[in-house]
């Protein structure tokens, strides 16, 4: 029997589990070391929310990403300020000839974000993929480098001294913590290189995600539904940053994407190409279209998982059991505080 959701708004962990559909999709292309995606989707009386925290992550991690899923089956999104997100492409660590290939798959696309500072590459390869990406894009598209923490202060002064003269739109998260994005701002400013900074770990990852903004280590925010416990958690974190900030996804399938584009179109200000294209680098979806980009931009609104592409994709029995117990112990560290507004 299914019971009704608390007053508040938590729904019975029985009632997470019955609604509960385990997909595993390959990858077309390895990024950030995932060849097979993994996510669990909910249904809920509001609709699909999606709950794929990162394989590595712990429980408290990983609890965030549940209030996101739970706050989009259950829950209600802040109204649309408009009906469609500018997507920007999203370009993995790949050698300069397999850009073009890439870009294809993100229509429309005159912005894009290219991955750089992959462990056991060097700076050189990072010049010659952005240098691919600038020949296909041309001279009014927008480059922005994401670094996942991969350099040191001195590495991307120097990284992004060279990578500079291909016209940089921002670095996201150059280096660690939020002392280095600190310190190298001040270096930049310093050897009169025009880089702007972005954080985006420093911001999902940390325990206190308005510090960026209050030590001045960035001049951007980039903000995930996932990991900071929904769409109207991620606007508040916004309002409190007083920074523009920058959509970006989790490598969701369409499902948790629509949640990021739930909240790009709710933001006061939209200024810059939101990360949410990234469905495209999946093998399939579990959403019928896809949510991927036409003419550069996606559509605002709800979606409805495929009961055949939910069976195509199913994930194997062990593995399901294991998402099982990962949404029940991330249901034990929410309360009905911590959802749900
Ligand atoms: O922002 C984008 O263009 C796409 C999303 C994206 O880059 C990421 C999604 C998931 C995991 C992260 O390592 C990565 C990121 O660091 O921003
Ligand atoms: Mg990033």
């Amino acid at each position: 029997m299914t019971s009704h959701p608390s007053p508040t708004g938590m729904p019975a962990l029985d009632d997470l589990l019955a609604g509960l559909h385990v997909v595993s999709i390959p990858m077309r292309v390895r990024f950030r070391g995932v060849e097979v995606r993994e996510a669990a989707l909910l249904h809920g009386p509001s609709g699909w929310g999606e709950f794929s925290p990162f394989l590595e992550y712990q429980p408290p991690e990983a609890s965030r990403w549940l209030s996101a899923a739970i706050e989009a089956a259950y829950g209600a999104w802040p109204a649309p300020r408009r009906t469609h997100v500018p997507v920007n492409a999203t370009v993995p660590a790949v050698a300069p000839d397999r850009v073009p290939g890439v870009l294809a798959r993100f229509d429309g696309a005159t912005t894009a974000k290219v991955k750089v500072a992959e462990r056991g590459q060097s700076v050189q390869d990072d010049v010659d993929r952005v240098a691919a990406v600038r020949d296909a894009l041309g001279p009014a598209g927008r480059i922005r480098v994401d670094a996942n923490g991969g350099w040191s202060v001195q590495q991307a002064t120097e990284a992004l001294r060279r990578l500079s003269a291909y016209g940089l739109e921002y670095a996201e998260q150059p280096c660690a913590s939020v002392e280095e994005l600190r310190d190298l701002r001040v270096a930049l400013a310093r050897s009169g290189i025009d880089v702007l900074v972005a954080a985006d770990e420093s911001i999902r990852k940390a325990e206190d995600p308005i510090r960026v903004a209050r030590l001045e280590a960035a001049d951007l925010v980039v903000v995930k539904v996932a990991p900071l416990g929904g769409v109207h958690r991620a606007l508040a974190v916004v309002e409190a940053c007083r920074l523009p900030a920058v959509v970006s996804s989790a490598l969701d399938t369409s499902v948790g994407m629509s949640a990021g584009v739930a909240l790009a179109a709710a933001l006061p200000d939209l200024d810059h190409a939101c990360g949410l294209g990234t469905v495209a680098l999946l093998e399939g979806d579990v959403v019928d279209p896809p949510l991927e980009p036409r003419g550069g931009v996606l559509p605002v609104g709800r979606v409805q998982a495929d009961e055949s592409l939910l069976e195509r994709w199913a994930a194997p029995a062990d593995r399901v059991r294991w998402w099982r117990e990962r949404v029940s112990s991330c249901h034990a560290l929410l309360d009905d505080a911590t959802v749900i507004p």
